[in-house]
């Protein structure tokens, strides 16, 4: 059996979540001690206890320590599963996280799944449902699996109350090369309030317009009803030829709204000026991917701690040789080999 120590690199969820996505793909029974040695709250939090037994019944495993707090687990895969599966992190907790830890090894099942999944869908430090839907699944698509996600009401920490669909046609996970973004063909500022006062949409668009230069009719307020809690979210995207990048903001009381969205296209600004296809987040996630499939290139900015994280945990699991060369300063070439 595999034995990983969580708290290697980042020392926090990624290291569980690839580990187990991994495991599933590739049948391969892992051990993991120090769970989230790294973080404040160490061990698996409701959040990641969701992924754990998401990832058990998808994958039929056997499984250790899927307990609240738990800083040792471990996972043993039977059978790969399609199916139809809902899952419920039961706190404001990232559901879009749960997918990430399932989906890998769903797009490349033996049939097609359809999943339900309830939480936070735009929570900081995880990937905001806009994101996955605009910038992640259609490069999922072009590697062969069809991803379509679709949104039925919106999750913000604390109260949390997400919903949204998922189904996947799986297919075999081709290379994918992706060196260039192209001319950028859309651009779309979106400042969304719950139960939050108009004015700091306002504010927002008005820090990204003098910010980003961008005109008026790229800049778009959405104000929701049916939320269970408050929320703000900032999403910033830049579609282009070949990618679309999403960067994403959230509100926080007592951080001003100017700084909310200055922090955002300080990040659309790095990604624009650095002319690569691939953002900071999409990185490590695609990663996964093209190690998956066992090839592929891209360009993307410096490497950051979860990327490297990943680098770590796929040698765990699969045979692949990941080179990363620096092209500039702020530009780097990675490709994986299988
Ligand atoms: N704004 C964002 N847009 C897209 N993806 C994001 C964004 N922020 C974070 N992510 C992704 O969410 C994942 C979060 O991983 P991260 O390692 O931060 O969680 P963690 O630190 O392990 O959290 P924890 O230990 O609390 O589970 C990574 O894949 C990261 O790329």
């Amino acid at each position: 059996m595999v034995r990983i120590d969580g708290s290697k690199g980042e020392g926090g969820g990624q290291v569980l979540r690839t580990s187990l996505a991994l495991s599933l793909v590739t049948g391969t029974p892992f051990q993991m001690v120090n769970i989230r040695a790294g973080r404040q709250k160490p061990g698996l939090l409701r959040q990641h206890l969701t992924a754990v037994k998401a990832a058990t019944e998808v994958g039929a495993a056997e499984v250790t320590g899927a307990e609240l707090g738990s800083r040792e687990l471990t996972f043993k895969p039977r059978t790969l599963a399609p199916g139809n599966y809902f899952f419920s992190v039961g706190t404001a907790g990232s559901a879009t996280l749960v997918l990430q830890t399932v989906l890998p090894a769903l797009m490349v099942a033996s049939g097609p799944s359809t999943l339900r999944l309830e939480g936070g869908t735009h929570n900081p430090l995880a990937p905001p449902f806009d994101f996955l839907q605009k910038s992640y699944l259609p490069l999922v698509g072009r590697m062969g699996p069809k991803v379509e996600a679709v949104l039925e009401r919106h999750g913000f920490f604390p109260a949390g109350g997400g919903k949204f669909q998922v189904k996947v046609e799986p297919a075999p996970l081709k290379p994918l090369t992706l060196l260039e973004r192209g001319r950028v063909v859309r651009r779309q500022a979106t400042a969304l309030i719950a139960m939050i006062p108009f004015d700091v949409a306002k504010r927002e668009l008005a820090t990204v317009e003098q910010a980003l230069k961008w005109k008026p009719n790229e800049l778009r307020t959405e104000e929701l009803k049916r939320t269970q809690g408050p929320g703000n979210v900032l999403t910033l995207e830049v579609e282009s030829e070949h990618v679309t990048e999403v960067v994403t903001a959230f509100g926080e009381r007592g951080v001003r709204a100017e700084e909310v969205a200055g922090n955002a296209a300080a990040e659309v600004k790095r990604y624009l000026d650095a002319e690569v296809p691939v953002g900071e987040h999409l990185c490590d996630q695609l990663l996964l991917l093209l190690a998956l499939a066992k090839g592929g290139t891209f360009r993307t900015l410096p490497l950051d701690g979860h990327a490297v994280t990943q680098l770590d945990t796929f040698a765990h699991f699969l045979d692949v040789k990941v080179d990363v060369r620096e092209v500039s300063p702020e530009v780097r070439e990675v490709e994986v080999r299988g």
